[in-house]
């Protein structure tokens, strides 16, 4: 377990809390109430400022309840807080849903904040890759779409 120390810039909000153990996101909050139309986005504070170690990265995940019940995701899914940042964590919620408005209060859950270790890379430029069984087939390369239909 890693330790990240955190600041609270609204006292009345909480700490990020595991809803569970063993879970793999803590529950950020919204720092404010806010409406989202079909199709609107906001940008929304959670109340909350971390540093991390050295090595490791924060990403802001969407939360499954609110995509499946509400259509709410966040623009930038996974959003990424660099070890360096010290500013507040904020969230670019969006209502994907196609007729219903959204409203959030503050102090609601509404994303959460999943702690990795990353890795840096050292960019070596070459004149050409190794090869692979892959090579550049993507985007649907392997097939498997049949029986979509649109
Ligand atoms: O969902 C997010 C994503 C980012 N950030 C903060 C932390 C991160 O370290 C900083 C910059 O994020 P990013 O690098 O994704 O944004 P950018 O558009 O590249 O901005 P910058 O030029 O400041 O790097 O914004 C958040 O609070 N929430
Ligand atoms: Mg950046």
């Amino acid at each position: 377990m890693t330790e990240v120390l955190i600041q609270r810039l609204d006292p009345e909000l909480g700490i990020p809390a595991y809803a569970h153990p063993g879970d793999a996101g803590a529950d950020l909050v919204a720092g404010s109430d806010v409406t989202l139309k079909p199709g609107e986005r906001a940008l929304v504070g959670t109340g909350i400022a971390i540093a991390l170690q050295d090595g490791y990265a924060a990403f802001v995940h969407p939360r499954s309840g609110l995509a499946a019940r509400h259509g709410v995701s966040i623009v930038n899914a996974p959003g990424t807080v660099d070890a360096g940042y010290r500013g507040e964590i904020k969230v670019c919620l969006v209502n994907l849903d196609t007729a219903a408005e959204v409203t959030l209060k503050r102090g609601d859950r509404i994303a959460q904040l999943v702690i990795q270790r990353v890795e840096k890379a050292r960019f070596v430029e070459v004149e050409r890759l190794p090869g692979s069984a892959r090579g550049d087939g993507g985007y649907g390369s392997t097939g498997g779409f049949g029986d979509v239909t649109r």
